[in-house]
């Protein structure tokens, strides 16, 4: 049996198996396996589908946006609207066949934007270059799901199952498990308040299938699932990444579907062909990303606004000193700091201290 035929054989068990107390351990188990293909499934395999030749573009800027949709929902217009890159838009489907980056210059950080051929049902599993552009999205900071405000339906929820199964979760924190596989000493399960949907037996059962039969498991949240605790184990193949949805062509639809779809919990509605909503759009990615700007100034000159280091969220001063110069920390003394990340402006800091949005900071050097 090839590896999708087993992934297809253990989906057919789980939708016949009752959900109760009692087959709760088999499904678990069925579940945990059913990672484990999948984990297969994506490893990068020699003979890959389609022949990736060129689709792979270089990560550049301060962050990765990937365009995600059914195909002629509209993500090359929107690619051609907000960047200045032009990517072919026409009125039939699967018009882009790669992937095209394009700049998006906001708040003095460089956002790169990528531009993908549609995805469509089973694109996971390989259909059409499902595989890459699902793989391309992997490797974003933030995923724009751009959705048909014309094609109501289960477009979303078809496109979260799509990225759910290759690992990707959409706006959820790593689960609070602390996990580290033992060479010796069996399984040493705890938790900080009993688990509602786990226990020692399901634990183990799972690690066992897996072919860990030692490790230190301590869950700290009570509301981990079983499916929490697998994404757990398979920690090197799941990526938590933010999602904003986009309806786009809300041109075409009626006041009250708009309405409707933008009520819908991370969305924007949009319409490239009227312009409609883009501003709100752009800056929706930007705070979604939680880029920080900091702007640097050295001593003696002038402060340059329009030109801020951007750093990530949970930034430190020792990040700062990182994106400035690869050696400035050997020399590093304190940092001065003016903003909201401090008390008095400016503050005396050490490498440790995290920095906030729009704090200017000072490196004073031996
Ligand atoms: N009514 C309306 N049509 C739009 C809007 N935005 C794009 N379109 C049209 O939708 C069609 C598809 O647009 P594309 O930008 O090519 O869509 P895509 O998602 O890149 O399509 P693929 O690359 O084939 O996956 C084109 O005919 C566009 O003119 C909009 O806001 N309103
Ligand atoms: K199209
Ligand atoms: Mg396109």
């Amino acid at each position: 049996m090839g590896i999708l035929e087993k992934i297809q054989a253990i989906q057919e068990e789980l939708n016949r198996t009752q959900k109760n107390k009692a087959t709760e351990y088999h499904i678990g188990l069925l579940k945990g396996k059913l990672a484990r293909y999948r984990a297969q499934l994506l490893e990068p395999t020699q003979s890959s589908s389609g022949g990736g030749q060129g689709f792979e573009v270089q990560k550049s800027g301060d962050a990765r946006i990937a365009l995600i949709g059914f195909p002629s929902v509209g993500k090359s217009s929107l690619l051609s609207k907000i960047t200045k890159t032009k990517s072919e838009i026409a009125n039939y489907a699967f018009t882009t066949l790669t992937s095209v980056p394009g700049v998006l210059e906001y708040n003095g950080a460089e956002l790169q934007i990528l531009d993908l051929p549609g995805i469509i049902q089973g694109a996971s599993e390989g259909k059409g270059r499902g595989r890459q552009v699902i793989a391309t999205a992997k490797t974003s900071d933030l995923i724009l799901m751009i959705l048909d405000a014309t094609k109501a339906g289960d477009q979303r929820a078809i496109l979260e199952r799509e990225l759910e199964s290759v690992g990707i979760r959409l706006n959820q924190d790593p689960p609070n498990v602390y996990f580290k596989v033992k060479k010796q000493g069996g399984l040493k399960f705890n938790s900080t308040s009993p688990p509602k949907y786990l226990d020692e037996k399901i634990v183990g059962s799972i690690l066992r299938d897996y072919k860990i039969h030692n490790a230190e498991v301590l869950v700290r949240d009570e509301n981990v699932t079983v499916e929490d605790f697998i994404d757990v184990i398979n920690a090197s193949h799941r990526s938590y990444i933010r999602c904003l949805y986009a309806y786009n062509k809300i041109d075409s639809v009626s006041l009250e579907e708009v309405d409707r779809l933008a009520r819908q919990p991370n969305t924007v509605v949009i319409s490239c062909e009227l312009d409609l909503g883009l501003d709100d759009l752009v800056e929706r990615i930007w705070n979604d990303l939680s880029l920080l700007r900091v702007y640097t100034k050295r001593r003696g000159e002038s402060l340059k606004f329009e030109d801020p280091l951007v750093v990530r969220r949970n930034a430190t001063v020792e990040t700062v000193c990182d994106s400035i110069h690869r050696s400035i920390k050997d020399q590093f003394r304190y940092a001065l700091i003016w903003g909201a990340s401090v008390k008095y402006s400016p503050q005396k800091c050490g490498l440790q201290h995290a920095v906030a949005d729009e704090d200017v900071v000072s490196i004073v050097t031996k």
